[in-house]
């Protein structure tokens, strides 16, 4: 019998226009895992997990409203779950005064890897940052020891490009070039050529990347003597999709042609070992299987492709559940030494919200978003992937494991000129 209910509040983008509105597929794989968590009699026992939702858009304002209202309306909340790198930001700046653990499911901005700002935030989706390592790992292990930059001027690529320049300083990797733009990239990709740019990481979202590479095209900085980095997030197929809506000049065909070769780097959302079971007892296509009928139930065409948006990052909402069913259950076990339970916690109550934070703190599972640790920041610690684009599909090069320094190589690129591309220009003295 359950004799009580533990409360926690659920913030999810569901729609709006900016932003990602990943709570669509978000928030039915958190009510998964609530179902599965509750189902467990060695978990919480004799309460309930509830969770109560609203829809942020992906507005910080709406999300601080969203926010008051689960805290001025009874029940009393123990925690709060946020997708949305600028709602996450809103609420976690604002939960500590209620004493509230916030854990994001969908943030992927660096700055909230900062515990004077954010002393209660965890997330399961790994920074943005998580991408560095491995790009410089790559570098490494090509000889290229002259880069150059192309960014968006949007702040998680900022301060994704200052952590790089800080990893690069630290393996004497020289940066040529760092060039920024608003929306038209045409004058950041002239610069490039002019700069002799060959290996060059591009940081934007997929509308910017579509501009990018036609620019490329026109500049003819593609091809044997070029190395291209973009972002692994981006659909599949997103080099020849919407020209026309977004009045890209070049043809599919063009952009085919300019993107060749190019690599990817990304964080693994999915684990891998797809049939290694899991703490729920699921194997991670269990999950996508269980994740695939649920969304159907709530109306998605799954059958034909049309996933809603979160549905990479569903693992990680699925997980977040989890973590916080397992630190409740370590807090209830503590408490209970001194007759105490979850239930004499209060927004004031700064003794049970430390114990809440050191059970999260010290989270360790296999979930099926892969094992589920955070950093000392409260960064969910990842490993990422790395692909190559070539004849026009994505060829998986390898997986890199930044904790151990360990990269896992499968020894298939292609290079188009045959060779790995140097990183300047190769002057050949005439004998
Ligand atoms: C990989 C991506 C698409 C990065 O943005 C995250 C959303 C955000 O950081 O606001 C969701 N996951």
């Amino acid at each position: 019998k359950r004799d009580d209910d533990l409360h926690i509040g659920g913030i999810f983008p569901m729609e709006g226009e900016g932003g990602w509105q990943g709570g669509q597929a978000c928030m039915p794989a958190a009510e998964l895992a609530l179902a599965d968590v509750n189902a467990r009699s060695d978990l919480l026992s004799g309460f309930k997990l509830l969770l109560h939702s609203n829809d942020s858009k992906c507005e910080p304002g709406l999300g601080a409203s969203v926010m008051y209202n689960l805290l001025y309306n009874p029940p009393q909340k123990l925690l709060l779950l946020a997708g949305c790198s600028t709602v996450c930001t809103t609420v976690a700046e604002a939960a500590k005064m209620w004493n509230l653990m916030v854990l994001c499911y969908g943030a992927s901005s660096p700055a909230l890897s900062d515990r004077a700002r954010f002393p209660t935030l965890f997330r399961t989706h790994p920074s943005a940052t998580v991408h560095n390592p491995t790009r410089i790992k790559l570098m490494q292990k090509f000889g290229w020891s002259r880069i150059a930059i192309l960014q968006q001027a949007e702040e998680v690529f900022i301060s994704t490009v200052e952590d790089l320049e800080a990893h690069c300083k630290k393996t004497g990797i020289e940066i040529v070039t760092r060039q920024s733009f608003l929306s038209d990239p045409s004058d950041a990709v002239r610069n490039l050529r002019r700069q002799d740019a060959r290996v060059i990481v591009g940081l934007f979202y997929v509308v910017a990347a579509r501009r990018v590479l036609c620019e490329v095209y026109k500049h003819k900085l593609y091809g044997k003597s070029y190395v291209w980095f973009f972002i692994g997030w981006y659909e599949d197929n997103w080099f020849e999709t919407n020209l026309e809506r977004e009045g890209i000049e070049c043809t599919a065909e063009q952009m085919r042609e300019a993107a060749e070769g190019h690599l990817t780097t990304e964080a693994l959302m999915w684990n891998q070992n797809s049939n290694q079971t899991t703490i729920s007892g699921m194997t991670s296509e269990d999950f996508r299987f269980r994740l695939n009928e649920a969304l159907r139930e709530a109306g998605y065409d799954i059958a034909r492709e049309k996933f809603p948006e979160g549905y990479q990052e569903a693992p990680l909402a699925y997980d977040a559940v989890w973590a916080v069913a397992l630190a409740f259950n370590k807090t209830m076990e503590k408490l209970e030494k001194s007759g105490l339970s979850l239930k004499n916690f209060t927004y004031t109550n700064k003794k049970i919200a430390d114990d809440i934070y050191e059970a999260i703190n010290s989270t360790s599972f296999l979930g099926v978003s892969g094992l589920v640790a955070f950093s000392s920041q409260g960064d969910r610690i990842a490993l990422t992937q790395i692909e190559q684009l070539y004849d026009n599909h994505y060829v998986k090069l390898g997986y890199y494991d930044t904790q151990a320094d360990n990269l896992t190589w499968l020894e298939r690129e292609r290079w188009v000129g045959g060779k790995v591309p140097p990183d300047r220009t190769v002057v050949v003295n005439e004998l």
